[in-house]
């Protein structure tokens, strides 16, 4: 039977990040996506140009008719926005009892623009992280969750890893790219084992996404059945290929392809 993955986030209209990346990103690795929309965005490759949460009422409504019909395989979260959506996602993840929980703690847009609000990173840390199996914070979103200034190195990037682990999650990916590093580093940590992810740094602007289609594919690998490292590794893969051959298109910041990877394995 066909994998079935379901992203709980927010809509970017311009297609790169969001419901968008991670859709697309399911679709490339043959897995069927369903979503729940927290939020619509007005987004383009310049930045973030709205932001209209939905209410709980819908929110809450979306999950429950795609889960108590067709069920997910996994599920993803993305763009969460409030206290309150979060206190939501996570009783309705927690009724449904589903299996796996890839939580990506979106907080702010590359441009600046706030995904997520102050007061709801508590919420975050008390409610969805202890439920995740694997979460994936880039340096500034686990500086945010673990009250630290700065991780500027593999060494601090471990130790985050190990802090936000004893938060209850099973798996922690600490994603490097935002590291001032030739590499593009990510580690991930089991609660024993650091395993490293590492692939030359691609030099482009055209990263819009980057984050939401690195989980989204980690999400759909679950779903089929692969462990936790197997999923990190293809996921890494994939979003590499992706940025490798980011599109140039509108003015600013351009999304990743997301079906470079596919190319690459027929190549
Ligand atoms: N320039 C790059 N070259 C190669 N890999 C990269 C580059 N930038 C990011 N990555 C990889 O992309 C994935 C996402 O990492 P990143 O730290 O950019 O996430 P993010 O900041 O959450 O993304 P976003 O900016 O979409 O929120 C990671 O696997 C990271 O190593
Ligand atoms: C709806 C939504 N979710 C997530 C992101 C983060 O992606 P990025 O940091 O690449 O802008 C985004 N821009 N928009």
């Amino acid at each position: 039977m066909k994998a079935k993955a379901l992203t709980i986030a927010g809509s970017d209209s311009g297609g790169g990040a969001g419901i968008q990346a991670d859709i697309k990103t399911f679709q490339e690795r043959d897995v069927f996506g369903m979503s729940a929309i927290t939020a619509i965005t007005a987004q383009n490759t310049l930045g973030v140009h709205g932001v209209y949460p939905q209410t709980l009422e819908a929110i809450e409504k979306q999950i429950d008719v795609v889960l108590s019909d067709i069920g997910a395989d996994s599920v993803k979260t993305g763009m969460l926005f409030s206290k309150e959506i979060i206190e939501l996602v996570s009783r309705l993840l927690k009724d449904y009892k589903v299996e796996n929980i890839v939580v990506d703690p979106v907080m702010i847009a590359k441009g600046g623009a706030k995904l997520l609000q102050d007061e709801a990173i508590e919420a975050l840390k008390k409610h969805l992280l202890p439920q995740a199996t694997v979460i994936t914070p880039n340096l500034p979103e686990a500086c945010a969750i673990l009250g630290w200034s700065d991780i500027n190195s593999t060494e601090a990037m471990e130790e985050a890893a190990l802090e936000l682990y004893k938060l209850g999650a099973k798996n922690v990916v600490v994603k490097g790219g935002h590291l001032n590093h030739e590499q593009s580093i990510d580690i991930l940590f089991d609660g024993k084992t650091y395993s490293y992810y590492t692939n030359n740094r691609i030099n482009t602007k055209h990263t819009h996404g980057t984050g939401c289609t690195f989980a989204a594919a980690i999400t759909a690998e679950l779903a089929k059945g692969n462990s936790v490292s197997e999923a990190v590794s293809t996921a890494k893969s994939f979003i590499t290929s992706a940025i490798s051959e980011g599109l140039a298109i509108g003015k600013g910041i351009g999304p990743t392809n997301h079906g470079a990877y596919r190319k690459e394995l027929t190549r």
